[in-house]
């Protein structure tokens, strides 16, 4: 359907879960919106502190931009203020993503100036690349690094001098944590600002292949090297369509964005085009303009909308449990529920690695966000009325950004697309249900993602060998162990555990074994990364086998069925026999080792007040 037919309906079942979260949310999101009204009703920035205050804040800005927030020229009061801009700066040199936000400050503070603005860095966020402490102990920080972010964006925004707000940040736990930071100061209207994917280097597929052969020995370290170097070769987000990609999707569905941003590489003219755009986007919407604070943008609708766009491109697992979070932060209660009963109704109109080859690059060429966007807004998938950092509500977000010659910004619709081995029209999806499925069972409640695992591998049922931890998985591997039909056990790996790590460098044997012709699965009450895939993984298995979840019951040779077409995870053994089955304890040595070195004792009281994982893993409710 072209954007020149008139939209559908909006399709019942994202009505009736939409109704059903307004319903189950209406008193947290009441006493949400009242908190927010009460910060937002106050004076100005400047105006609604003492002259001490004022003064600290502002002691180090150049004097014209001190005349501009304060409305003081030296002691004559000048007319209007300017809006003051709060900039929370995720940049480190380590994560590929965020190295080019380094300099971005200066370009936001040069632009806002035109607008009689100011701009301050209100403080910088930690920053953790998964991809760096994959298969490390650093992992064990990364979900609740999320969490230490949100704080960290609180403390930059608890100056209580800004008028509104940019997040500068891209990846996995980041975006999570600066919009649940953000959400907590609902009262500020707020723009997220990315850097751009880097260009195409090795593909993922290539690189996949490579790690196999390692796996097995055929190749050595330097011919690894050099490849995973060829892979990741630049600033830039990675381009395989994982966390840190499903996080720039998921900004474009809820507005908060400047349309189209998300996927433009860092590095060009339009690039910094676009910075600008933000700052103009932001201050038209600061109280003196066009007033949409974040707390009012993310209401129901929004998150109906994120989590739409999380189903139709067969994004993240991991945002099952941070838009649970970020939901939370705003007043609103989602579950894995409102999840599986939109995926069932929400088609596939994407297929970017690890759902398919191509990597986001292709995926903007073909049509992006904007493409996607404009076929579930068609399709009656997305509420169409819904406030968003734009004046022209989320149709905006469908359409390109592109420099013009004098180097303005200019918008052309999506049009159709233009490589439908890549995103296809809502009226011929690749599926006809979304890329996510809720599993239940006497194993507990647990996600799988379908749409990376070949049709042939939705149902595996096998004898399973049980793991205390992840270096014992590969060292069964190693030891030629599990040359046959089975279902891996990794437990002791929930948030409570060890924080709940990613355990992606478990894709590559399980690939080799299933390339063999094994037919083998995962079962963790861990997390799998945004980018795992081809092996189907029935993942954070809640409640965890460290408060008492059935996983802490399973034995050697349990024979266990992961059946993603009925949505199931079932251990066969006769019910008797399982109910009174006593559970296991979590090794000593392992509760020894784990949470001790690199920082994780630090770490020990998100461990000890995390929620579930269906319940955000939120660690300060
Ligand atoms: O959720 C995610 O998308 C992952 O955490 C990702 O950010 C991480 O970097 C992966 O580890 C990258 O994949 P490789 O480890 O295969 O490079
Ligand atoms: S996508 Fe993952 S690996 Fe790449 S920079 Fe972000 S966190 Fe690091």
């Amino acid at each position: 359907m072209s954007s020149s037919s008139a939209p559908n309906a909006l399709h019942p079942t994202v009505l009736a879960v939409t109704r059903r979260i307004v319903e189950r949310s209406a008193p947290t999101r009441s006493a949400y919106l009242a908190q927010l009204e009460l910060a937002a009703n106050r004076k100005p920035g400047a105006d609604r502190m003492g002259c001490a205050n004022v003064a600290h804040a502002f002691a180090a800005m150049p004097d014209a931009d001190k005349t501009r927030v304060t409305g003081l020229d030296k002691l004559k009061i000048v007319e209007e203020k300017g809006a003051n801009i709060g900039i929370v700066n995720a940049y480190n040199d380590l994560l590929s993503a965020h190295a080019p936000l380094q300099h971005y400050p200066d370009l936001i503070k040069v632009e806002a100036r035109k607008h009689g603005a100011t701009a301050q860095v209100a403080g910088g966020v930690p920053a953790m690349c998964d991809g760096v402490t994959q298969g490390t102990p650093g992992m064990e920080l990364s979900l609740f690094s999320r969490d230490a972010i949100a704080m960290a964006t609180a403390v930059s925004l608890s100056h209580d001098v800004f008028d509104c707000a940019l997040m500068l940040g891209v990846c996995d736990k980041i975006v999570p944590g600066l919009l649940i930071g953000a959400l907590h100061f609902g009262h500020l209207p707020t723009v997220f600002v990315p850097a751009g994917p880097m260009t195409s280097g090795l593909s993922n597929n290539e690189k996949g292949k490579i790690r196999e052969k390692a796996a097995q020995g055929l190749v050595g370290r330097p011919e690894l090297l050099a490849a995973e170097s060829a892979a990741y070769h630049g600033q830039g987000t990675c381009t395989f369509y994982g966390t840190a990609n499903s996080n720039q999707m998921l900004l474009e569905a809820m507005g908060l964005h400047v349309p189209g941003t998300a996927f433009i590489n860092p590095g060009q003219d339009v690039r910094q085009e676009l910075t600008r755009e933000a700052v103009r986007t932001v201050l038209g919407i600061t109280k003196a303009k066009r007033f949409a604070p974040i707390g009012r943008v993310v209401d129901e609708r929004c998150i109906v909308n994120a989590m739409v766009a999380l189903l139709a491109t067969g994004g993240s697992t991991n945002h099952l449990i941070h838009w649970v979070a970020v939901a939370r932060s705003a007043g609103i209660v989602i579950d894995w529920n409102d999840f599986s009963a939109l995926s069932d109704v929400v088609p596939l109109l994407t297929r970017v690695y690890p759902n398919g080859s191509a990597d986001v690059n292709q995926f903007q060429a073909a049509g992006g966000p904007g493409y996607v966007i404009r076929e579930l807004l068609d399709a009656g998938f997305l509420h169409p009325d819904v406030l968003t950092v734009r004046s022209g509500g989320l149709r905006e977000f469908t359409a390109i950004p592109s420099a013009q010659a004098n180097g303005a910004l200019q918008w052309t619709d999506a049009g159709a697309s233009k490589d439908e081995s890549v995103v296809r029209p809502a009226s011929a999806p690749f599926s006809a249900s979304g890329g996510l499925k809720l599993l239940k069972g006497n194993l507990g409640r647990s996600v799988i993602k379908v749409s990376a695992v070949p049709d042939d591998r939705h149902i595996i049922e096998a004898p399973c060998r049980v793991f205390d931890s992840q270096e014992a998985l590969h060292k069964a591997f190693s030891a030629n162990e599990l040359n046959h039909d089975v279902i891996c056990v990794v437990r002791w790996q929930g948030p409570q555990a060890n924080g709940m790590p990613e355990l992606h460098k478990l894709t590559p044997p399980l690939a080799v074994l299933q390339g063999k012709g094994f037919r083998v699965a995962l079962v963790t009450d861990g997390r799998m990364s945004g980018a795992s895939g081809k092996v189907p993984a029935a993942i954070h298995v809640s409640p965890e086998a460290a408060a008492g979840g059935p996983l802490a019951k399973v034995l050697d040779g349990d024979v266990i069925r992961l059946d993603a077409n009925a949505e199931t995870l079932q251990v066969l053994v006769d019910a008797a026999v399982w109910d009174t089955r006593p559970l296991a304890t979590m090794p000593a040595d392992l509760r020894a080792a784990n949470g001790i070195g690199m920082g994780r004792e630090l770490f020990a009281n998100f461990r000890r007040n995390a929620l579930t994982a269906e319940e955000g893993a939120c660690t300060w409710f």
